[in-house]
Formats: structure tokens, sequence, C-alpha cells
């Protein structure tokens, strides 16, 4: 099990003020929805957590010790990260590309081994893409792209996972599977943080939320707590209309 320490964190939005530090723990088990408008920052946050990118203040902690310490090696055994837009480096197979999640577990020159295979095999049957094994990454949808792109991380295992907007170009029985997924991780011990654009996923997947507002203010805690109808409207600029459905809010934009 694994927790990140997000400590006194200013992320670097480019031309925006400091806004509000983020102080917050992703502890074992937590699923964390973060919610806001196109450019609130977002993408730039999962990247800082990451350690794919600086940040303006703060500091980020594995397991107590800062990310800027750790070899990006230990950081991947760690902490897998699900891209919100991937281009293809180089043709590679559906089973392939699987497989790169085994690299932090390897050493430079070793090749996957049978439990390596057994692991990836497994991610695209979850995932539902077993059957396109040997089609090369350019020939899928844009759902099949973005379930091998999760398939890769399952395959990766890590203790954490940062998914930026995971249920993006996906049907609606696999958004749910994905959530499923995401919650079962949890229910494993694991740390899951995720971007959301669908306030509904959010409010019935997520136990913890982080609100982006595009001038850097931002707020977090429980979910019941953030999901404040007259906040998320603030948050948005949106009307929005208010429901109940098996014990979940449903909020639906208002023309
Ligand atoms: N390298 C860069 N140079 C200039 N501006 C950048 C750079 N990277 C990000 N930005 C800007 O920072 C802001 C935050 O971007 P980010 O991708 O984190 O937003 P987001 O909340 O994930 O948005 P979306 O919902 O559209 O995915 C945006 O206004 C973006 O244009």
């Amino acid at each position: 099990m694994s927790r990140l320490e997000i400590r006194d964190l200013i992320i670097d939005v480019p031309g925006r003020g400091d806004g509000r530090a983020l102080g917050l723990i992703l502890e074992p088990g937590q699923v964390w929805g973060v919610l806001g408008p196109n450019g609130a920052g977002k993408t730039t946050l999962l990247h800082t957590l990451a350690g794919l990118r600086p940040s303006r203040a703060g500091s980020v902690l594995l397991d107590g010790r800062p990310l800027d310490a750790l070899g990006r090696r230990e950081i991947a055994r760690a902490l897998g990260l699900v891209f919100q837009d991937r281009q293809d480096g180089f043709p590679a197979t559906v089973r392939e590309t699987a497989l790169i999640g085994r690299h932090p577990w390897l050493s430079p020159w070793q090749m996957e081994g049978g439990e390596d295979l057994r692991l990836a095999e497994g991610a695209l049957q979850r995932l539902d893409v077993a059957h396109l094994a040997e089609r090369l990454v350019s020939t899928l949808s844009g759902g099949e792209r973005q379930r091998l792109a999760i398939a890769t991380v399952l395959t990766q295992a890590p203790r954490i996972w940062l998914a930026d907007e995971p249920t993006n170009h996906l049907d609606l029985h696999h958004q749910t599977a994905v959530m499923a997924l995401l919650a079962e991780q949890a229910g494993a011990g694991n740390a899951v943080m995720m971007c959301l654009h669908d306030l509904n996923l959010a409010a019935r997947w997520c136990d913890q939320l982080l609100l982006l507002y595009p001038d850097g203010e931002a707020c977090w805690g429980p979910r019941d707590a953030m999901l404040e109808p007259a906040a998320l409207e603030a948050l948005y600029g949106q009307r929005l209309a208010t429901a109940e459905v098996e014990g979940a809010p449903v909020f639906v934009p208002v023309r």
C-alpha cells in the first residue's frame, strides 16, 4: 500500500496566479475525483503528481519521500498514469503495448517472462480488448485505445492510479466497467485519483473530490460535502438541475 502526500502544492499553470496551495493525502483505499472546467489545471495537477512536470511551490511525497528524490523506475513501480492523449510512437500491437506496463519491473535488456505475459493477458481480458491482441494500435477505435491504455496501467500494477479522464471515448457499458475496475483497485488497497468531466460518475464512484477553479482556487473533501449544487454551478458557470437516483445525486445541465 502506498500514499501520496500533496503538501502546500502550487501547480504551474502558465500565466495564472498561484491560487490556493493544495494540501491533501491520497490514502490507500481512497477514490479521489478531480473536477473543474477546461483549462482549470486537472491534467497539469496529475502530471505534477506523477513527477512529469515541476510545481511552482510545495512538494509531493510518495510514502513519505519527496518525488524529486526518487528515480523514474521507483516512481513507475508505485504510480501509474492513464494519459488523456496518446501518440503512436512506433508501430506496436495491442499485446506489445500492454507489456510496456511491465517495463518498470524489468531490467534494461530483460525480456518479458511468463508472469509478465500472464498479467498483460489478464489485463487485456479485463478491459475487453484481448480479442485485439495482435492488432496494430494504430487500427483501434478511440474507445478501444482508451481501454488499452487502462489495460497497460493494470499490467503495470501500480499502488497509486492517476487517471486523466479514464472514461474518455467509452460507451456507457465500458464507462461503468472502468469505474468498477478503479473502485476495485481502491478496494484492494490501492489509491486512485482521476479527473472527470462527468459529475454523475464522480457522484457515484468517488469518495473524495477536489474542485479546481480556473483562477487557481480549489476546495476538497468528502464527496457529499463537495457536491453542493451551488458550488458546482459556480465551478462550471452552468445552471444544473439535481435529482436523486438509487441513492446518488444526478446533475443535469439546464438550458
Ligand atoms: N506548455 C504549456 N504552455 C502554455 N500553456 C499551457 C501549457 N500546458 C498547459 N497550459 C495551459 O494550462 C492550463 C491548464 O491546462 P490543463 O491541461 O491542466 O487543464 P485541464 O483542466 O486538464 O483541461 P481540460 O478539461 O481541457 O482537459 C490551460 O489553459 C492550458 O492551455
